[in-house]
């Protein structure tokens, strides 16, 4: 994914003037950044649901999940996860088995005749991904996918969510307000600066920063203190 000199403005006002990245096929990019510096604007342009107003993007197709899971609330878990399928183009006999193969990968083997009412705010999350990874998109961008849930509803779906990433060789970038969940996550963590979307902040993860807390601590109060200072002295940030 490439982004090269990439302006946006809402009513006149920059978003973003100038901004570059680039992402490789297969990476795991957290974004982080102040509320309004740009994130869910640049996923949005990413994906195709907003226009830049100048720049390049070079993307490929993207499936993207969202805070709320965005479930059809008619339809099963089963349902939703057969209707991108069908979307997708697999043909109708297919879906069934593809449908039971997304519910066990997102460790919901039997859940999938429940509606979306009688499954926990987890559950919906894991069938947003499933739905999500069945639109078969390279590219799969994730806007706070996990900020609704608990702590540990959270620390369990990370855990899923790196599997299923290894497993599938997906190129993920995920927004998250959350440093300790960029780390976790992110192989890069980028810090988009409040002041019309350049980047204030790169930094790469080690596996061991990755899963060893004490070890991601001091690059965490790295990112807080330039996070902070980007968002000139709010509250601190989780
Ligand atoms: N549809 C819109 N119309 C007008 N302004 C918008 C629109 N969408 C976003 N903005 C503005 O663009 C800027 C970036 O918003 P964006 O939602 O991308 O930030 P964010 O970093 O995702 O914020 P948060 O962390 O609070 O979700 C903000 O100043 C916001 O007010």
């Amino acid at each position: 994914m490439e982004i090269a000199n990439l302006s946006k403005n809402f009513a006149s006002i920059p978003v973003f003037e100038g901004l570059d990245l680039s992402i490789s096929s297969g990476e795991f990019v957290c974004l982080v950044g102040g509320s309004g510096s740009g994130k869910s604007t640049l996923l949005n342009i990413v994906a195709g649901l907003d226009h830049a107003d100048g720049g390049t993007v070079l993307a490929p197709p993207a499936a993207v999940m969202f805070q709320e899971s965005a479930l059809l609330p008619w339809l099963s878990a089963a349902g939703n996860i057969s209707l991108a399928l069908k979307f997708a183009g697999v043909p109708r006999q297919d879906r069934q088995q593809r449908t039971q193969e997304l519910l066990n990968l997102v460790r919901l083997p039997d859940a999938g005749y429940r509606l979306v009412h009688q499954l926990s705010g987890g559950m919906q999350q894991r069938v947003a991904l499933a739905r999500a990874l069945a639109q078969n998109r390279s590219l799969l961008l994730m806007d706070e996918p996990f900020s609704a849930l608990d702590s540990i509803t959270r620390d369990f779906l990370h855990d899923e969510l790196e599997d299923i990433w290894r497993a599938t060789g997906r190129t993920i970038v995920l927004v998250t307000h959350n440093v300790r969940e960029a780390i976790r996550l992110g192989q890069r963590v980028i810090l988009l600066a409040s002041d019309q979307g350049s980047i204030a902040g790169e930094w790469r993860v080690s596996d061991t920063q990755r899963h060893d807390a004490v070890a991601g601590a001091a690059l965490a109060e790295t990112i807080r203190t330039v996070l902070h200072r980007e968002v000139h002295g709010l509250a601190a940030v989780s």
